[in-house]
């Protein structure tokens, strides 16, 4: 059988200097539970990837973006499914980023990203980030 197609939409929000990023926890019972993430969820249908992202960070870490640039799109076979994602830069957003559905949360350097313990398709977009 084919494995599930997912398209996931998230945010690297990054704070004013632009030196640090905001993420969050997943909940241990999640897909890649207990790894580090940046905020976001599926695109529903009729919905386009800025808008899914838009309402997943409200949803997610309360914040209301303002601000939103397309960082890459990659694709991502994991043994249980594959996914396609669309991460943005949120460059500008109204509210304070917390872990509103009770998620862990932290403002973190990007110097140091790579000691947060991100999913494995996270790889590319951390090196990149890294070189802006
Ligand atoms: N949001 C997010 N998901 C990631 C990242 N890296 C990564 O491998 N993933 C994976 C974990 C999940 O398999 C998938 C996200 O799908 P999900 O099903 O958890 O999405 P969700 O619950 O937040 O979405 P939704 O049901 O609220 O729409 O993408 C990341 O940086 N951010
Ligand atoms: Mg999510």
């Amino acid at each position: 059988m084919d494995k599930k197609q997912l398209w996931i939409s998230a945010g690297i929000i990054l704070n004013a200097q632009q030196n640090q990023v905001f993420i969050t926890q997943r909940a241990a019972k999640a897909h890649k539970g207990g790894f580090w993430e940046f905020a976001g969820g599926k695109v529903e249908r009729n919905e386009t990837a800025e808008q899914a992202v838009v309402r997943e960070l409200h949803e997610e870490v309360g914040i209301d973006v303002t601000g939103l640039e397309h960082f890459m799109s990659l694709s991502h076979d994991y043994p249980e499914k594959s996914l396609k994602f669309d991460f943005f830069l949120v460059t500008n957003f109204e509210g304070e980023a917390f872990g509103k559905e009770g998620q862990p949360g932290k403002w973190v350097d990007i110097a140091a990203l790579e000691h947060a313990d991100f999913p494995e398709a996270n790889a590319v977009v951390l090196d990149k980030l890294k070189l802006r």
